[in-house]
């Protein structure tokens, strides 16, 4: 058996990293493809998990347009699987790359698996253009792997067999148990500004990048961030995009503040060792707001939709758009007292076991067995 992983972005790479292990301690084949959708945010990363990249492709970051490098991407994609037999090709999430690879995958008849498949918002413009991409992934899928009842449900409503859904938890929760072991006792940050971080402020770690953000909706959470800054017993610890607008709102907005510590998009096990020391996440990245509840972390998400409605039905999360006052208060309320307040609820993403159920599935010759005979007859003679 042969499996071929593709995967662009940081979100990517951590959340296959788990599967990709997992299928490897099973003596499986597997060639990892990377479009570099990510360089910078990726460095490390491949490293920490021990990844061995077969085919590279990270010049195709390069390309303007979203189209073009969907397209560019699509096409190498396809000449690696044309050029060898594989039996799965699987994809993660909702970026370009995995919108690539799944077309490609579909249109040779190599059965595509999805990991993290059936989250929706409703909404096509948010977040854009990840729920589009999430939709044709779909399409293009045969196996399903739905990280909680929330995602397999919404899979069923849109007509897809229950066999082809696999309700398996979210990798994330896997990454994390790794990264958590490595970070454990005594860890010394790989960034110098985390290793000075005072013992006796109450940290608000923030993240901002969604596209959809960017500008008035960006500049209010960075003027709730620095107002909060001012209270003078909290510090906002903010690891800043590599998006240049993105940067370009925060350095006007919080550079030079005091309370404020700005850095560069920190390595994983960085990030996760101040996951451990964070009184509460503001944030609109998806990921974080999988990982805060493995942390009992409440998480402030600064969108008007999720996709993830469960961590707010778990009692974890909240949204509060770009509300200025929303944020002030929300942040107040949660870093009001002497100790972070951590919520005391299980992690409805999942308990870091998924990763296994996903090499399990995609090794049962059932599975791929049926998904063969659903492939055009030309195509399985090609
Ligand atoms: C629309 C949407 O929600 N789409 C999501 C999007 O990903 P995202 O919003 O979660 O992306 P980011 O926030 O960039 O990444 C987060 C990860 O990065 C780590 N991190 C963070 C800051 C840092 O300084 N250093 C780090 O190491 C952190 O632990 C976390 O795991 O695409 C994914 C792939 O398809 C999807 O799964 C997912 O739906």
């Amino acid at each position: 058996m042969r499996i071929l992983l593709a995967f662009g972005t940081r979100p990517e790479i951590i959340k296959l990293a788990p599967v990709y292990r997992a299928l490897r301690s099973r003596q499986i084949d597997v060639d990892v493809l990377w479009t570099g959708q990510h360089t910078d945010l990726a460095a490390g990363l491949i490293d920490f998990f021990g990844i061995d990249i077969a085919f590279n492709h990270s010049g195709i970051v390069a390309e303007a347009g979203l189209a073009a490098k969907v397209g560019i991407m699509t096409k190498r994609i396809e000449s690696v699987i044309r050029a060898s037999h594989y039996d799965w090709i699987v994809v993660q999430g909702d970026t370009g790359t995995a919108l690539a690879a799944a077309t490609a995958g579909f249109l040779n008849a190599v059965p595509v698996a999805h990991v993290e498949a059936g989250l929706r918002t409703g909404d096509m413009q948010s977040p854009w253009p990840e729920e589009f991409n999430r939709r044709v992934i779909s399409l293009c899928t045969t196996l399903h792997f739905a990280p909680t009842p929330g995602a397999r449900a919404n899979l069923l409503a849109e007509d897809i067999r229950a066999e082809a859904v696999r309700m398996v938890g979210n990798t994330v929760v896997d990454a994390l148990q790794f990264a958590r072991a490595r970070v454990a006792n005594g860890y010394t940050p790989i960034n110098p500004a985390l290793a000075s971080l005072p013992d006796n402020r109450k940290i608000v770690l923030a993240t901002l990048h969604r596209r959809e953000n960017i500008g008035d909706h960006m500049d209010e959470v960075l003027r709730a961030l620095r107002d909060l800054a001012h209270d003078g017993d909290k510090l906002i610890v903010l690891p800043v995009h590599l998006n240049p607008e993105v940067r370009a709102s925060v350095l006007a907005l919080l550079g030079d503040t005091a309370n404020v510590v700005l850095t560069g998009p920190l390595q994983y096990p960085d990030f996760v060792h101040l996951l451990t020391r964070a009184w509460v996440v503001v944030s609109d990245s998806g990921g974080i707001q999988e990982e805060a509840p493995a942390f009992g972390l409440p998480v402030l998400i600064t969108r008007d939709t999720t996709e993830r409605p469960e961590v707010v039905e778990a009692g974890f999360g909240q949204l509060v758009g770009w509300n200025y006052d929303a944020i002030v208060s929300g942040v107040r309320a949660l870093t009001a007292g002497d100790a972070p307040q951590r919520i005391d609820a299980p992690n409805p993403f999942g308990d870091g076991n998924s990763a296994g159920k996903i090499a399990a599935a995609l090794t049962d010759s059932r599975a791929t067995q049926s998904t063969i005979r659903a492939a055009p007859a030309e195509l399985r003679a090609s």
